[in-house]
């Protein structure tokens, strides 16, 4: 978590909640009430720390309903989308109806959909692209499986994976990339990588886009980490320089803990009290 000298943010920290294939559409809909309404009993600063969801499809115009009825200050996306824009493509969801829907993100190259439906980086980046045509925000999930971490090749492994997208676009278009690093051997295991593993990812990460495309665009991406993130292990995870944010699973549907997690910075002062 990058500050200024003054306090603030140099890149808004962003909470995103992934509830996989969790929630009907009515259960959704009180999942979100309830999120957002604890944020907001608890003076939340919407505006300072971004809060986004990510339901199913189905869930998506119940969704856009309630927070445009409402006017509730959160963000959300499709947990996927199409690379392609429509037509004979049975099951796809495209960008355009992501966009038509309000998304602001897109989700793309989740673990889930590299193992469970052999998506490779080809696709990954084909789907940024889709998402970027429809003025959507990509969060690009790239990580490294236990084998691949246990041969302590998961830095190069997982820059491979930024790389194949990140070269495709030009320095402008990365500034505005979200980039969720999320260790496969973290996700719904209850193992949490350390915060320095997080950090260490990330900054490497952040150094590759650099390279790749200079300053202005590593100052811009914003960086998450993805993997059995909890209240009780967010604020040492975001007092880390180059983590902007985090990618919750299981957690994000606990209305009051994915709350608790947005709200990281209270941890951080409980932390320092000790
Ligand atoms: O998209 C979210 C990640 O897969 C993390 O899931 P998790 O918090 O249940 O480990």
């Amino acid at each position: 978590m990058a500050t200024l000298t003054n306090g603030a943010f140099d890149r808004r920290p962003l909470i995103a909640g992934n509830w996989k294939m969790n929630m009907d559409h009515r259960q959704g809909i009180t999942l979100l009430q309830k999120t957002v309404w604890t944020l907001q009993d608890a003076n939340h600063d919407f505006d300072r720390v971004e809060v986004a969801v990510f339901p199913p499809f189905t869930d998506l115009r119940g969704v856009q309903t309630l927070v445009a009825g409402d006017d509730l200050p959160v963000a959300y996306g499709g947990q996927d989308l199409s690379p392609a824009e429509s037509g004979a493509y049975t099951g796809d969801i495209s960008g355009q109806f992501l966009q038509a829907l309000g998304c602001t993100f897109a989700l793309v190259g989740h673990s889930e959909r590299r193992t469970l439906h052999s998506e490779g980086d080809d696709v990954a980046l084909a789907k940024v692209q889709a998402a970027l045509r429809h003025e959507l925000t990509p969060i690009l999930c790239v990580g490294e499986d236990l084998e691949v971490r246990r041969a302590g090749t998961h830095v190069a492994h997982t820059l491979d994976q930024v790389h194949a997208v990140i070269n495709e676009l030009d320095a402008a278009t990365v500034a505005t990339l979200v980039i969720a690093y999320e260790p496969v051997w973290a996700i719904g295991t209850g193992e949490v990588a350390g915060p320095e593993d997080a950090q260490e990812m990330c900054s490497a990460i952040r150094e590759a886009v650099r390279a790749q495309h200079g300053d202005d665009a590593a100052a811009g991406a914003r960086l998450l980490y993805g993997g059995s993130v909890k209240a009780n292990n967010v604020a040492q995870i975001m007092r880390e320089r180059d983590v902007d944010g985090v990618l919750v699973g299981g957690a994000s549907l606990d209305a009051a803990e994915f709350a608790s997690i947005a709200r990281f910075e209270q941890h951080l002062v409980t932390d320092e009290a000790r």
